[in-house]
């Protein structure tokens, strides 16, 4: 996979930044940070305009066996904020009903890290998650349950440390309290907190 993501371009840009915000990009602390965070955003960004469906092609044989439920929780989940640039991270978890086939378990948090590696917002990347497993798989139901905390309601703006975002996105049969209900048991079991 070839990252867009132009290192050179982002170097020069926080030069940029740096001296607006009244520093010296030249001085022997700073000459290695443009780089630095180049590289990072590189990480951060290396989702853009990959396709997550790649990891979905391979199905793996089960014979009849599918099962009623694969959930995957407490994949981990780092994003960046579309609107401040911020990280938020937390967890994902993922669960489909399977129609007449299943993925390799690894598939799932490989869908959920390239969705999450591009500017996001919450709703959108559960959204995205959700349809893509939805279209990949066939399944009878799927859905995603995000927990996330972030940094830009952590650490500026209304400074609430501690505040957790959950959102849900789900298809098909997972689409009905009843359904939804049965998955957020099985999140909550061990576990502190919600959902
Ligand atoms: N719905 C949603 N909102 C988000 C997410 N990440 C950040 N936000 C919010 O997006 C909003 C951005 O609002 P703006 O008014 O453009 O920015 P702002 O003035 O910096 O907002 P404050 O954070 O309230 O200071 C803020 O309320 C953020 O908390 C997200 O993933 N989903
Ligand atoms: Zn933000």
């Amino acid at each position: 996979m070839t990252s867009s993501v132009d290192r050179e371009r982002i170097a020069a840009a926080v030069r940029e930044l740096l001296g607006a915000i009244g520093a010296d990009p030249d001085s022997p602390e700073l000459a290695s940070t443009p780089f630095r965070v180049a590289d990072a955003y590189t990480e951060f960004f290396a989702g853009v305009g990959q396709d997550p469906a790649v990891f979905l092609t391979d199905a793996v044989p089960v014979g009849e066996h599918t099962g009623e439920l694969v959930l995957l929780r407490d994949i981990a989940l780092r994003s960046i904020c579309e609107h401040h640039l911020l990280p938020f991270r937390g967890r994902a978890h993922v669960a489909y009903r399977p129609g007449a086939r299943v993925v390799g378990l690894s598939a799932l948090p490989r869908v959920v890290e390239t969705l999450a590696a591009r500017p996001q917002v919450q709703e959108r990347l559960g959204e995205q998650i959700a349809q893509t497993l939805h279209d990949g798989l066939a399944p009878e139901g799927v859905i995603v349950v995000l927990e996330a905390s972030h940094g830009c309601v952590a650490d500026r703006g209304v400074r609430q440390t501690d505040a957790v975002t959950v959102t849900v996105a789900s298809r098909g049969a997972f689409t009905d309290p009843t359904e939804q209900a049965a998955v957020f048991a099985l999140l909550g079991s061990g576990r502190d907190g919600t959902p």
